[in-house]
């Protein structure tokens, strides 16, 4: 898949935009690509169109995708338009607005706390209209780890242990809530839930994780392009 689209990478089907704009400008086309990509991911997961459908639709996406032209973001590069650690993170496979896989969850201060509130689709699913384990698992460690942001922590996980109560429903606004209960030097200790919005006290999926900030040596090894490191 990769290697299909770097080939796609070097075709220039129209010219490169200029690279400044505002950051809101950019993030609000962002967002509408993503909002997009996440409808044709949900369309494709959940169609039973024919073959004959199928392909027509695929040589469509190849020619969008080639598209996609200009430079290409390096690997450990933090984008322009986020503000990382701590803020709007555009390509998050949880928040993030411009993701396709994201649900997104939006994240908001609460009781001590942060609360994400999103709902799965399709895309997202494990046992036939349930969510996926790894989803949920993926939910509340990106929660747990604003969660360490909101305290003042930022940290990385170094143990998330999970156990599933209930399953997690499709199509269903759901309320996610994190917050930390103990910090000890570097060490972060974070609880967390999941639940349905609808239902707040039946605990779908709990959380207890270990967040570790790293030394600044490390933490300039990990993310050389972070301002200040
Ligand atoms: C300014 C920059 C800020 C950057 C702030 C980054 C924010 C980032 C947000 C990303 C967005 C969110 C996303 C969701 C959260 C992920 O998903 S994070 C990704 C998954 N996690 C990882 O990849 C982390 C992998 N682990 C590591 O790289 C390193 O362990 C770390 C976290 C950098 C720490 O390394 P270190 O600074 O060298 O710390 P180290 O000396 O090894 O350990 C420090 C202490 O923690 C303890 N510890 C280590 N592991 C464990 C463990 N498993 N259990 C208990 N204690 C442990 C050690 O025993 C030690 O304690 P003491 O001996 O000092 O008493």
């Amino acid at each position: 898949m990769n290697s299909s689209l770097n080939d796609h990478a070097t075709t220039s089907a129209v010219p490169e935009q200029p690279a400044h704009h505002e950051p809101e400008h950019e993030r609000a086309a962002i967002a509408a690509l993503g909002h997009e990509l996440r409808a044709l991911v949900d369309a494709t997961v959940r169609t039973a169109a024919s073959p004959d459908t199928l392909h027509r639709v695929t040589d469509g996406v190849r020619s969008l995708t080639r598209q996609l032209t200009g430079r290409r973001r390096a690997r450990a590069e933090i984008p322009s338009v986020d503000e990382f650690p701590g803020g709007v993170r555009m390509y998050s496979p949880v928040t993030g607005a411009g993701s396709p896989l994201a649900p997104p969850m939006r994240v908001t201060p609460a009781d001590g706390g942060v609360a994400g509130t999103c709902v799965l689709g399709k895309a997202h699913e494990g046992p036939p209209g349930y969510g996926h384990g790894g989803m949920s698992a993926m939910l509340l460690d990106e929660l747990m780890g604003w969660a360490c942001v909101a305290a003042g922590t930022p940290a990385m996980t170094v143990s998330l242990q999970l156990r599933y109560h209930r399953p997690v429903p499709l199509d269903t606004p759901l309320r996610a809530f994190a917050q930390v209960t103990g910090v000890e030097d570097r060490r972060v200790s974070v609880g967390g839930v999941i639940t349905t919005e609808e239902d707040h006290a039946t605990v779908l999926v709990a959380a207890d994780g270990v967040f570790v900030s790293p030394d600044p040596d490390r933490a300039r090894a990990l993310f050389p392009s972070l301002p200040g490191t």
